[in-house]
């Protein structure tokens, strides 16, 4: 069939407003190859619950229930996700479609008051509920005082600027997504602040029955990104990891060689960071998760305690 008598694709989409301009996103895109789409909004358990850690209600599957439950159902073809809130183990039936081209992946520092993080007064207290964010910033300033933020980037901002905190951290690519890239004070570089696995990239989710919508989707996705993210999700595969594992995971590709750098951090911050580095020459989604694997291996010789792989 040419794109001009598929019938409508229908994006499952939250309705946050990040989450909205990502399906946005695809839908241009799609549009832009001769498809038809319509987005299909609906609220996820996720964003219900805001008055409790992430970590403590259920983790990162909660933002892809409803949607899949709307994909099974045919109601909707496809959703458009931050892959950072992706599991790693899609369940049985649905598929990543594609990954694609990825935004800035770093953390970024946002304060009324100061210019970054080493301008904070003693004691300052910074908003964040990423237990990686959490470890990471008590590493570079045990001083700092770190209270839970919830809710969508607005709702965060807001809670920011009626001064409940004198600093937060978010992930740059939501704000330059948003257009608020001007109340970015400083971006941490990976060095110092390690992104999560997936942190800035887009992943399509299909029912893994539906080989025409793969096919319509393959022009949008991103060889390099795609590389670099499996390596990263591989880590955190292999480690175990969720929302309530301090862990970091972050790659970089240049010229067919994959940098992997990831850090482990003990959740009651009584064990010291671990933090390993490893690079290969990467063609394959194979390649690039075998390099993730390895990296957790040396995670786990090096002290840090994973939960049972998800194998
Ligand atoms: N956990 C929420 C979430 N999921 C994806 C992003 C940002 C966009 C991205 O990483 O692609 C955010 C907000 C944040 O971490 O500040």
């Amino acid at each position: 069939m040419s794109p001009s008598q598929t019938p409508t694709i229908i994006i499952a989409t939250r309705e946050s407003r990040l989450a909205l301009w990502q399906a946005e996103h695809v839908k241009a895109l799609l549009e832009a190859r001769g498809h038809s789409v319509q987005l299909l909004g609906m609220t996820t358990k996720g964003d219900q619950i805001l008055d409790k850690s992430l970590s403590k209600v259920g983790g990162k599957g909660l933002f892809v229930k409803e949607l899949e439950v709307a994909l099974e159902e045919g109601r909707a073809h496809i959703a458009v996700h931050s892959l950072k809130d992706v599991p790693m183990e899609l369940p049985e039936g649905f598929a990543l479609a594609c990954v694609m081209e990825r935004e800035d992946p770093r953390d970024a520092f946002v304060s009324p008051h100061y210019e970054n993080l080493d301008a904070l007064p003693q004691g300052a207290v910074v908003g964040t509920s990423s237990l990686r964010r959490q470890v990471l910033l008590q590493a570079l300033r045990p001083d700092l005082k770190i209270e839970p933020l919830r809710g969508n980037l607005d709702t965060r901002l807001r809670k920011l600027d009626d001064g409940q905190y004198d600093a937060i951290v978010l992930a740059a690519a939501g704000l330059k997504r948003l257009g608020l890239e001007a109340r970015i004070r400083a971006t941490f570089a990976p060095t110092a602040m390690l992104p999560a696995a997936g942190q800035g990239a887009l992943g399509i989710e299909v029912r893994s029955d539906r080989q025409d919508l793969i096919d319509a989707l393959a022009p949008l996705a991103h060889q390099a990104t795609w590389l670099t993210v499996a390596a990263e999700r591989a880590v955190s595969r292999a480690m175990g990891g969720s929302c309530s594992m301090p862990l970091a995971a972050h790659g970089t590709f240049t010229n067919d060689v994959l940098q992997l750098d990831a850090a482990w951090g003990d959740v009651d911050g009584q064990a010291p960071l671990v933090r390993v580095a490893d690079n290969a020459a990467v063609t394959t989604l194979a390649q690039a998760e075998a390099l993730g694997d390895a990296i957790a291996q040396r995670l786990r010789a090096g002290g840090a305690r994973g939960a049972e792989p998800l194998i």
